[in-house]
């Protein structure tokens, strides 16, 4: 799914996040409690956790989709342009890609020549220039999930927001939309958060990391790596050894340097 929240002034760059007290509870489930974090305008952020210990819910609560039970979550600008991408896509089925990526863009009034162009664009990044045309039953699930993120981008967000975006990629695509995702970003100076299960896809594209724990969810440390600039070599001593930290934060005991 790709939300836009809300038009801003052409040349916002990221937005910063400030979440203070932050609680929420599904009737007797308390899914976060106290979440305290403050995220840097074009600050890249991922959050790791196990299942179930509310990843998802502080990313809604941070979208604007969920009202927190207690607490705050404060984004700067006036109006930040957000966008959100989840692991189902929503495109309309009627529409083809480059409508669809257009989609945003038409919303909000720009004139349909300069949609079409950066909607072009945008897919041609994603590497689905030769898909312009097709509608979404005619893709597969993968260049739909391509799909959908070229239409989070093409809004030029100040906030993006992902969870689980990845997920159901090839390795081959994961890592060419990595580097569209850090590009873009570059370019745009758009603060990201991204949820994920995959500790070396969090280190590979992270400033920081925050662990959560579960029960209520909470964080557990934050992890910063800003001494490993981009690209990253993942076998490299140091983030060998933070992969294994964030491991042991999250309770695995086995260290996967005893895997043979
Ligand atoms: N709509 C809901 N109603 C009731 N409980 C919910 C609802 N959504 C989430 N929960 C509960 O809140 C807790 C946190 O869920 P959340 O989806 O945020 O976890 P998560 O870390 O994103 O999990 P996963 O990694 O499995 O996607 C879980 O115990 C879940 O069962």
């Amino acid at each position: 799914m790709t939300t836009v929240v809300a038009p801003a002034a052409p040349d916002v760059r990221g937005g910063s996040i400030a979440i203070r007290g932050l609680g929420h509870a599904f009737g007797t489930v308390e899914a976060l409690r106290d979440v305290d974090l403050d995220i840097a305008a074009g600050e890249f952020v991922s959050f790791v956790g196990t299942s179930g210990c509310g990843k998802s819910t502080l990313l809604n609560v941070i979208a604007g989709l969920l009202t927190p039970t207690s607490g705050t979550v404060t984004i700067s600008g006036a109006l930040p342009r957000r966008a959100y991408i989840t692991q189902d896509d929503r495109l309309l089925a009627w529409r083809t890609a480059l409508q669809n990526v257009a989609f945003p863009l038409e919303l909000h009034g720009v004139p349909k020549r300069e949609r079409l162009e950066r909607a072009r664009e945008l897919l041609a990044r994603v590497g689905l220039a030769d898909a312009v045309d097709r509608r979404p039953h005619e893709l597969s699930g993968g260049m739909r999930q391509r799909v959908s993120i070229a239409q989070a981008l093409v809004y030029r967000p100040a906030v993006l927001l992902m969870d689980e975006p990845f997920g159901a990629l090839d390795a081959w695509t994961r890592e060419a939309l990595h580097e569209v995702l850090l590009d873009v970003r570059a370019e745009l100076g758009t603060t990201t958060v991204l949820v994920t299960h995959d500790v070396y896809e969090a280190l590979s594209l992270s400033d920081r990391v925050v662990t959560l724990a579960p029960r209520p969810g909470r964080v557990l440390r934050d992890h910063s790596l800003r001494d490993h600039p981009s690209p990253r070599d993942l076998r490299s001593a140091a983030l060998l050894d933070l992969h294994e930290t964030i491991r042991a934060d999250l309770g695995f005991t086995h260290s996967t340097k005893d895997t043979p």
